[in-house]
């Protein structure tokens, strides 16, 4: 791709990028907030992340304001409403961005360019540009004016949940980055942290990293584990139960609330502590179905994480942005009409363990989602850290989303680009998978196992034990949830 920048790079460096993650420590943040003190946040967009960042920076002590482009303020769409319902003073490009000591640009990937193109000559000189995401840097090498500073600052996690862990008193893992094209008064750094510690991300955990980690990690985990294999899963596992004669809406509520419920025991103890809340037979039987799906799935993990580093994923969703998003608005209308987003969630109870005990194959899932997605990142450069934060520790924030409002919920609060990538890795997946799930029964989905003794082979339980423990995603895990004290239960 003639734009790439990551492609105009020698492999030595692609790799050096690749590999940029420093886990950093709260005392590096003894600041706060300071360097955004009496500067003007001027936030482009108040969608998914805009509005989220601009009330916890708000909230954190920052000077923040909204600039939408102007058919939004004349037509006081959605985000015109939620800017002005929540306090914020709205203007336009013009009247705000000359004023601007830092302008977020949280704007979709795909306006990125036309954005930015269009600010550009409307910052003062010396000011910020901050992006979320390095898509635009990255993938598509836009170009920023010598005397502007650029960092990122980028959530690992969909934006109503960096609002609500924020509330908690949490925060949600944050990759931080300055590109090294621009920072000529040496604040990047610095305004980036404050930045970070503003949105509630120190708490949580920081990672200095680089623009192209991020974008590489970032597409990889939301088009595989994240959003990929919990839209996949849902459908399977719904069209399963309904085939094998569970009533409908049991089958929705328990894929609707069960992915929360079985990844916010993965929050807090890792893939060991979610099949730990299993049986001794369910936890085997969900180990050895997740062994089955990591040999299947794994060629199609592979194949994701080589189109993005290589620029293939992004030339073919660019193409769809020149095409006024036909694949997406029809992939999205495709999704809305299967049977799971259609089928309300019964009426009817279903307990925290029954979640898991009913649950079996959605475990296996995530486990397997989860184990690929690191396995797949870490082969690729990705330094441990990130493919955490990329992998398991956002799983259990984007089942949130479904939790509220199924697949719909999801697909709205995530990026467009993030959407993208799902629906290809479902479309993709769902065949891979279709032999696979004609042997499965309401044992392990819908119904759970119906056993009158739960004994076991000793030493398969010690082998399997032992093999949960040793994956490298559960050692990782376990040095940065030390980092999250302030932690909150969802569930
Ligand atoms: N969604 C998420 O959870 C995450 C997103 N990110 C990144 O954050 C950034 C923002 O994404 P997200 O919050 O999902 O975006 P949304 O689609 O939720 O919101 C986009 C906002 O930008 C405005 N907008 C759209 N097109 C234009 C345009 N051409 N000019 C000016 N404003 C425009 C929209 O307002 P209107 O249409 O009313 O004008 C809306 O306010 C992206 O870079 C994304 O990759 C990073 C992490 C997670
Ligand atoms: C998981 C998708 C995401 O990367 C995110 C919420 O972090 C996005 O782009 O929305
Ligand atoms: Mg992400
Ligand atoms: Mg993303």
């Amino acid at each position: 791709m003639s734009n790439n920048y990551f492609n105009t790079l020698p492999l030595r460096e692609q790799l050096e990028q690749l590999a940029k993650c420093r886990f950093m420590d709260i005392s590096e943040f003894p600041d706060g907030v300071e360097a955004l003190k009496g500067k003007k946040i001027v936030v482009i967009g108040c969608g998914a992340q805009g509005l989220a960042q601009g009330m916890n920076l708000r909230d954190s002590g920052c000077d923040v304001s909204y600039t939408l482009r102007a058919a939004a303020i004349e037509e006081k769409r959605q985000s015109w409403k939620s800017a002005t319902e929540n306090g914020f003073v709205v203007g336009t490009y013009e009247e705000l961005i000359p004023t601007a000591d830092v302008v977020l640009n949280l704007t979709p990937d795909k306006q990125h360019t036309p954005v930015v193109n269009a600010v550009m000559p409307l910052m003062k000189q010396g000011a910020c540009l901050s992006y979320s995401h390095g898509f635009n840097i990255v993938e598509e090498g836009m170009k920023i004016r010598d005397d502007l500073t650029v960092i990122m600052v980028a959530p690992k996690c969909p934006g109503s949940e960096v609002r609500n862990e924020y509330v908690r008193g949490f925060g949600v893992p944050t990759l931080i980055a300055v590109h090294e094209d621009n920072d000529p008064k040496g604040e990047g750094l610095a305004l980036a942290k404050a930045y970070a510690v503003g949105t509630g991300g120190h708490k949580a955990g920081v990672l200095m990293s680089s623009f192209i980690a991020e974008v590489k990690s970032d597409l990889m985990g939301e088009q595989t584990i994240l959003c990929g294999m919990l839209q996949t899963g849902s459908l399977l596992c719904f069209d399963k139960m309904v085939e094998e004669g569970i009533d409908a809406g049991y089958a929705s509520k328990l894929i609707q609330f069960g992915w929360e419920t079985v990844t916010e025991a993965l929050k807090y103890g890792g893939v060991t502590n979610m099949l730990d809340r299993l049986s001794n037979p369910a936890k085997i039987k969900a180990y050895d179905l997740s062994e089955e799906l990591k040999v299947i799935m794994r060629p199609l993990y592979n194949k994701h994480q080589d189109d993005i580093i290589n620029g293939t994923f992004s030339r073919v969703m660019m193409e769809d942005w020149a095409n006024d998003d036909v694949n997406l608005l029809g992939w999205r209308a495709e999704t809305a009409e299967t049977a799971f987003e259609k089928t309300p969630a019964g009426d009817v109870e279903i307990s925290e363990q029954e979640y898991f005990d009913n649950g079996i194959l959605m475990v296996a899932m995530v486990k397997a989602g989860v184990e690929l997605a690191f396995e797949t990142m870490t082969a690729a450069g990705i330094i441990a850290d990130s493919a955490y934060y990329e992998s398991l520790h956002e799983t259990p924030l984007i089942a949130n989303t479904i939790a509220r409002k199924k697949l719909y919920e999801m697909n709205a609060t995530i990026s467009d680009t993030a959407e993208y990538g799902c629906y290809l890795y479902n479309h993709a997946c769902l065949p891979l998978l279709a032999d696979f799930m004609k042997d499965i029964k309401t044992d392990v989905i819908g119904k759970g196992l119906d056993l009158e003794d739960t004994g076991v082979d000793n030493a398969r339980l010690i082998e399997v034990n032992a093999a949960l423990r040793a994956h490298p995603v559960e050692a990782i895990g376990t040095t940065l949830r030390g980092h999250m004290a302030d932690m909150k239960k969802i569930v």
